[in-house]
């Protein structure tokens, strides 16, 4: 069955929601206060898939055409209240595959399919035996020295060992200074990373690597901007790798790996487009020794699970895998039902019921 072949014979409804931050993220490129997007609920003759669709601007499309998508292969006329007509035919309108409305949508076939299968989604996917916990990274946004080092000391506290911090939204000294502070919060045997969102130029990013490496950093996320391919070549090698995290929206993966642009590609499954382009998007690095981190656009549970499942499903993934970026869950204020698994010692357990929780997501389709 093609990814989204379940549109020729699914039901398909649509509810849309709001979900606040309990604290903002403050990242180079602004703050993330909020996250609009839609549960998305399909019926294969008799069995119920559940994906969200929640677009993040700037990495995602925006939230008006996200709607138009989903709307436009809706089969529930009360979920299309401000369009005239309910459907068209769904097999005519596919949202374009490198969007969230394409996430919420091929989630919730492939929740359904692995249902349908009694196989939990991480198993449904996996061409091996998927991981049963996944270790994750704490992440902690821009903010000074003294708040950098009692954040890192409290994500230690609470049993993280990898911790992720954002960098590019400040001065470079101030940056490092910061990083020194982090490594002297949780001492030598926590793993600290930084994302600078693409906020340096070329001379700042060497700065920063040489204070980077003498603290230990395993690695910089997307330090230069996403089409600067080269540059993030010519930053590997230098004691600290390099991920990217934009570049993988502006660009195909072959282009990166054809650049030698990363040690370490980010993939976040609401901006690649849904689990089986992520899937393939990792399978494809690791053809090419290049890890794969997981991470979120800071989603709601349903996409968070899928996420978790997807990381769960890759080659190589499990507690020896480098931590995923999916601990997000608690920078949301609320969320769309309870959370089905929980994080202890700095791994999320993988829900172990079939597709993506059993039936602890259900609720989120009778809201
Ligand atoms: O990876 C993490 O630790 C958290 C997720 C995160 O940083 C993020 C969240 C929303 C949008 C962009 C990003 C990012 O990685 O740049
Ligand atoms: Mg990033």
């Amino acid at each position: 069955m093609n990814e989204l072949d379940c549109l020729e014979t699914a039901s398909i409804k649509i509810d849309p929601f709001t979900l606040e931050l309990s604290r903002s993220l403050s990242t180079a490129v602004g703050d993330i206060e909020q996250r609009r997007g839609h549960v998305v609920c399909v019926d294969i003759n008799g069995t119920v898939g559940i994906g969200e669709a929640t677009p993040l601007p700037g990495w995602t499309e925006r939230y008006p055409d996200c709607q138009d998508a989903l709307r436009s292969v809706s089969t529930d006329s009360t979920s299309t209240s401000t369009s005239t007509s309910t459907s068209t035919s769904a097999s005519e309108i596919t949202p374009d595959t490198r969007s969230a409305a394409h996430h919420g949508i091929e989630l919730a076939c492939v929740d359904a399919m692995a249902r349908h299968h009694d196989s939990s989604l991480a198993r449904f996917l996996s061409t091996d035996t998927p991981a049963t916990s996944i270790p994750v990274n704490a992440t902690i946004g821009d903010c000074d020295s003294e708040q950098t080092y009692k954040k890192a000391e409290s994500a230690v506290e609470d049993g993280y060992t990898t911790i992720k911090l954002k960098v590019g939204a400040r001065d470079i000294e101030s940056d490092c200074n910061r990083v020194i502070a982090a490594r002297s919060a949780v001492g030598e045997d926590i793993t600290l990373r930084v994302d600078a969102n693409g906020a340096w130029n070329r001379t700042a990013a060497e700065r920063f690597l040489e204070t980077a490496r003498t603290v230990d950093i395993a690695y910089i996320e997307q330090p230069l901007p996403a089409s600067d391919l080269d540059g993030h070549a010519l930053l590997r090698g230098r004691g600290v790798d390099i991920a990217v995290d934009e570049s993988m929206n502006r660009t195909s993966p072959e282009q990166i790996f054809a650049a030698d642009a990363a040690d370490i590609i980010v993939c976040k499954p609401m901006a690649l487009g849904g689990p089986k382009q992520t899937l393939a998007v990792a399978r494809k690095a690791e053809a090419v020794d290049i890890d794969t981190v997981v991470t979120t656009t800071i989603d709601g549970v349903i996409a968070r699970m899928g996420a978790v499942h997807i990381a769960a499903a890759l080659p190589g993934s499990g507690s020896n895998a480098r931590a995923c970026g999916l601990a997000t869950g608690s920078m949301l204020a609320d969320d769309l039902t309870a959370n089905p698994v929980s994080i202890s010692d700095g791994e999320i357990s993988v829900p172990t019921g079939p597709g993506l929780a059993g039936g602890a997501l259900r609720s989120c389709c009778n809201r």
